[in-house]
């Protein structure tokens, strides 16, 4: 299916964090000003043809039906017509207006989203992805609406002072009378709101809470059925399902007590007009095409009054919700291209020198590792769980950077290759293979979305994988399920191995890449690491006996630096460590 060609973002977020969150907002709103002005000053045009129909009204039934001058249907007509033409224009308002609101929240989800693509692993470490979710849908949908929202509700406020001058216009005393109840609207409605809001927000996030426990429980089935949790989880689920089921309770009693009171207001602003425009009319200061023009005004204007507290209450909740997105913008991706050198021609030459590296949250995982893997080697990195062999590939292909000391690839600091470069050039097949719900082809394809059926094919060829994929109902264009979860863990490894083949990096890290499948389907797996492995550099992150067995020599690790260097045999006859962590691994080796 072809893909629509993407839209960048109109504009981005202000960058200076000292300007308040609307000033640094303005440029997203700048760049849809002209559908959101289009919008607004129709709505306005709506607006001021609103305000006549009631005026139409007093001076239809004052002449028609009162005087007998004129004849009803010129009257009736001409509502008619306003009425058509209200409703032209207030649809124009409301199609622009909700353009302007989702070309705004789809510039701010892409920037959003772009900027958490380019942030590193560190980040990742260090935020929830839940709160992440959160913050790139519910945040984002705030502070859109209060935007794109705000300003309308403000130009249908104005409804408030146009009708009342042509109130005063048509009979000031009673145009007093009818906007008596307004402020009171005003202020219940900030006070309603006021009351309201809390309980809303609480219930946004106790939706999460249940959000994260159904999320947690779909991703985590097979660990819940493994250990027969599912009652408990189903516990779990009624507990958040029992706090959302509060919230919500606790917001219908306030709402029920509050909205009848809003609700009722304005019918005592309708029975202020009677009592006071029927005596006018009484004593002949006014017509009755007043007092049913003035009861139509009561009606229209009370709306407006009523949003004046949700309108308050949008732009806080907006202003909350924008600092959690712009604490996203903010956090510079710390992984990024250093300087524009020329790069060395790939040959596959790997050097850490001294290297120390400290996580993030302050794990040492290397402290003066020093190793030296030449153009076409395989090394095998063996040492005790946490010693550090993964951290060693996730430094060269800089998802993290060296706390001290240096990475050379080809005699360059990896620091100094433009990332894609680098990520051409340092492949990684992870210990849990991530596939994409997307087809076959398109998983394998990852690395290179350019490549053909054929070179696609041969990849998997390649990775042994051919076979099994042929296999499948729909052949390459097989969509695998969420993860891949549809396939083997043996057939993930091997659609991994053929993702890595088909981009042919120089320099290949395979982080266990058998640890998850038996030892039949590893010894076919080898057979595809073997191809894998032919014309470059390979780190195998070694767990097993027989995956030290494809490299030309072994490195033992341990807390975080090179104990011991040489060929397996070397290594049993002079490394007490290497038998031991040999030993550990055969220990968990399974049966056949
Ligand atoms: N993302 C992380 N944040 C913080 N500490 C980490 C992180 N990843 C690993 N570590 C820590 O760094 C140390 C080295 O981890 P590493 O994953 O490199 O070990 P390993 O030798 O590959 O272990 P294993 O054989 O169990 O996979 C460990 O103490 C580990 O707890």
């Amino acid at each position: 299916m072809p893909t629509a060609p993407r839209r960048a973002p109109s504009a981005g977020i202000h960058p200076d964090p000292s300007k308040s969150w609307l000033r640094r907002a303005w440029p997203l709103l700048r760049a849809h000003r002209l559908m959101l002005i289009t919008s607004l000053a129709l709505s306005f045009v709506g607006l001021i043809v609103q305000v006549q129909i009631p005026n139409l009204i007093r001076i239809g039934i004052d002449r028609a039906l009162v005087a007998h001058t004129e004849p009803l249907a010129t009257y009736v007509w001409l509502i008619a017509a306003l009425a058509l033409v209200q409703g032209v224009i207030n649809y124009l308002a409301r199609l622009y207006l909700l353009r302007t609101a989702y070309e705004l929240e789809y510039d701010l989800r892409n920037v959003v989203f772009g900027h958490l693509m380019r942030m590193s692993y560190g980040f990742y470490d260090r935020v929830q992805s839940g709160e992440l979710m959160s913050r790139a849908t519910s945040d984002i949908r705030a502070v859109q609406m209060y935007l794109t929202f705000g300003p309308s509700i403000l130009v249908q406020c104005m409804i408030a002072v146009i009708a009342f001058g042509l109130m005063v216009s048509i009979n000031p005393i009673l145009a007093v009378v009818a906007m008596a109840t307004m402020p009171a609207i005003a202020v219940l409605g900030v006070r309603m709101r006021k009351a309201i809001f809390p309980v809303s927000w609480l219930i946004q996030s106790r939706l999460a809470g249940v959000a994260t426990v159904v999320d947690e429980n779909i991703q985590g089935v097979r660990i819940v059925k493994a250990f027969a949790g599912e009652q408990g989880q189903v516990d779990t689920l009624a507990r958040a399902a029992d706090r959302v089921r509060w919230a919500y309770t606790a917001d219908a009693k306030l709402r029920s007590r509050w909205i009848p009171v809003m609700d009722n207001l304005p019918r005592i602003g309708l029975a202020l007009v009677l009592l006071v425009g029927g005596l006018m009319v009484l004593r002949g200061q006014a017509t009755v095409g007043t007092v049913v023009a003035f009861n139509s005004y009561v009606l229209m204007l009370q709306p407006p009054f009523r949003m004046l507290g949700m309108i308050i209450m949008m732009g806080q909740r907006a202003a909350a919700s924008s600092q959690r997105i712009y604490e996203i913008l903010d956090t510079k991706a710390d992984i990024t291209d250093r300087s524009e050198t020329a790069t060395p021609s790939p040959r596959g030459e790997l050097h850490l020198r001294h290297v120390h590296f400290v996580y993030p949250d302050g794990t040492t995982a290397l402290d003066g590792l020093d190793l030296h893997i030449h153009p076409g080697e395989t090394i095998a990195l063996v040492g005790a769980t946490g010693a550090g062999k993964s951290t060693v590939g996730r430094l060269a292909a800089r998802f993290y950077d060296v706390t001290e000391g240096q990475i050379l690839l080809d005699g360059v600091d990896v620091r100094d290759y433009p990332l894609a470069t680098l990520r051409d050039r340092v492949g990684i097949v992870p210990d849990e293979p991530f596939l994409f719900s997307v087809s076959l082809h398109e998983n394998i394809a990852f690395g290179r979305p350019e490549a053909t059926r054929a070179q696609v094919e041969a990849a998997a060829l390649a990775a042994g994988a051919d076979a099994f994929i042929r296999d499948l109902p729909d052949g390459y264009d097989t969509v695998v399920g969420e993860r891949g979860y549809t396939l083997s863990g043996g057939q993930r490894q091997r659609v991994a191995i053929a993702r890595a083949l088909l981009v042919n990096p120089p320099v290949l890290i395979l982080d266990d890449a058998t640890s998850a499948v038996d030892v039949r389907v590893e010894h076919e797996i080898h057979e595809s690491l073997r191809t894998l492995m032919t014309g470059r550099t390979t780190i195998v992150v070694a767990h097993r006996l027989a995956t030290i067995g494809l490299a030309d020599r072994v490195v033992l690790i341990d807390g975080g630096r090179v104990v011991a260097d040489g060929t397996h045999a070397a290594l049993l006859a002079t490394s007490p460590l290497y038998a031991q962590v040999l030993a550990t691994v055969s220990e968990e080796e399974p049966v056949a």
